[in-house]
């Protein structure tokens, strides 16, 4: 891979959960997850504080023990995987080193103990963009440049399937972009990528497939055009108008519902903006503003987790 292209390895890199379920003493973190996420594509884990994202991973990479059902990496359980860096690559949380050591022999360190050959360091560093800064000690890296040394660390192995925690934070706007390009690249060589996150604009652009779970279960699965379409009843128009009272009047023969929204902007369902623009003009209505406001990804999870965040 001198050239920076990693060839997947064997499996399908199909994950499949299970049943999944990780009960605390008093908390039901995990409840009964089902989910598939398939090669090829970037899914988005998604939910609400405390929803079960963490424990999720972590029964996946068998750091939790679950209570029960069970989670696969192609069709194996991770803790059965012969050689799971081979496999699996995951960064959990942002990348941690010897503050002394530089950001090669840290992952030199990492292949020796894995049993990977040396250069794979310099390839993997490569890969994320760090050469430059290969020989900068640790505790001088800025925050995103440990990010991509953790994910560094994660490509080591040319793992077909890739996870990651929370990725983006503490990324710059360029950090985040170059993230997105990277993780679709990935993704388009065939490899499994799921990512957790908060953000909810970025995953829109990110992702193909989300899981949003709340409260330890599932809430919707699916391609994110088809989520997001799911939600299509929720489009509204957004209009200004120094007449507004004459407006509501003249809409109210279309059976539309008119809300106010701040700053004196009215906001229409159940019309389309046609329709809007045509009863304004009927009624000699001036308009200042006419926009169709379409769900998106945000509008949509804090729909379908209204009220599931946990505060524990
Ligand atoms: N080791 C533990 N002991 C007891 N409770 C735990 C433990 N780990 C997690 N929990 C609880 O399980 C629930 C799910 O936590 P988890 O960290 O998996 O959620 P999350 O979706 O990753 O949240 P966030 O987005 O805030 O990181 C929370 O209520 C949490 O307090």
């Amino acid at each position: 891979m001198s050239d920076g292209r990693l060839s997947p390895t064997a499996g399908n890199g199909q994950i499949v959960v299970s049943g999944l379920t990780k009960h605390y003493r008093n908390v039901r973190a995990v409840d009964n997850l089902s989910f598939t996420i398939e090669p090829g594509r970037v899914t988005g884990f998604l939910g609400p504080n405390g929803a079960g994202k963490t424990t999720t991973l972590r029964m996946l990479l068998n750091l939790v023990t679950p209570t029960a059902g069970a989670a696969t990496i192609s069709g194996i359980r991770y803790a059965d995987l012969p050689d799971p860096i081979r496999h699996v690559g995951a960064v959990l949380e942002a990348s941690s080193a010897h503050k002394g050591r530089t950001g090669i022999n840290h992952l030199r360190v990492v292949c020796a103990a894995a049993g990977l050959p040396k250069q794979r360091a310099d390839e993997a560093l490569a890969l994320v963009g760090l050469s430059p800064a290969a020989k900068r000690k640790f505790k001088g890296y800025s925050l995103g440049m440990k990010q991509r040394l953790g994910i560094a660390a994660a490509m080591l192995g040319d793992p077909k399937v890739l996870i990651l925690d929370e990725p983006a934070n503490g990324l710059d706007p360029e950090g985040i972009r170059w993230m997105r390009g990277f993780l679709k690249n990935l993704a388009a060589e065939g490899r499994t990528v799921l990512v957790s996150s908060h953000l909810l604009s970025e995953m829109q652009l990110l992702a193909d497939d989300v899981v949003i779970i709340a409260a330890g279960k599932l809430v919707r699965q699916g391609r994110v055009d088809e989520v997001v379409g799911s939600m299509a009843h929720t489009t509204r128009i957004r209009v200004r108008t120094p007449q507004s009272d004459e407006l509501v009047a003249a809409l109210a023969e279309h059976d539309a519902k008119v809300e106010p929204g701040e700053g004196g902007v009215l906001l229409v369902s159940g019309v389309d903006a046609p329709t809007v623009g045509r009863a304004a003009l009927a009624a000699k209505v001036e308009l200042h503003e006419l926009t169709t406001e379409r769900p998106d990804l945000e509008g949509v999870f804090l729909e379908l987790t209204a009220g599931k965040a946990a505060i524990r």
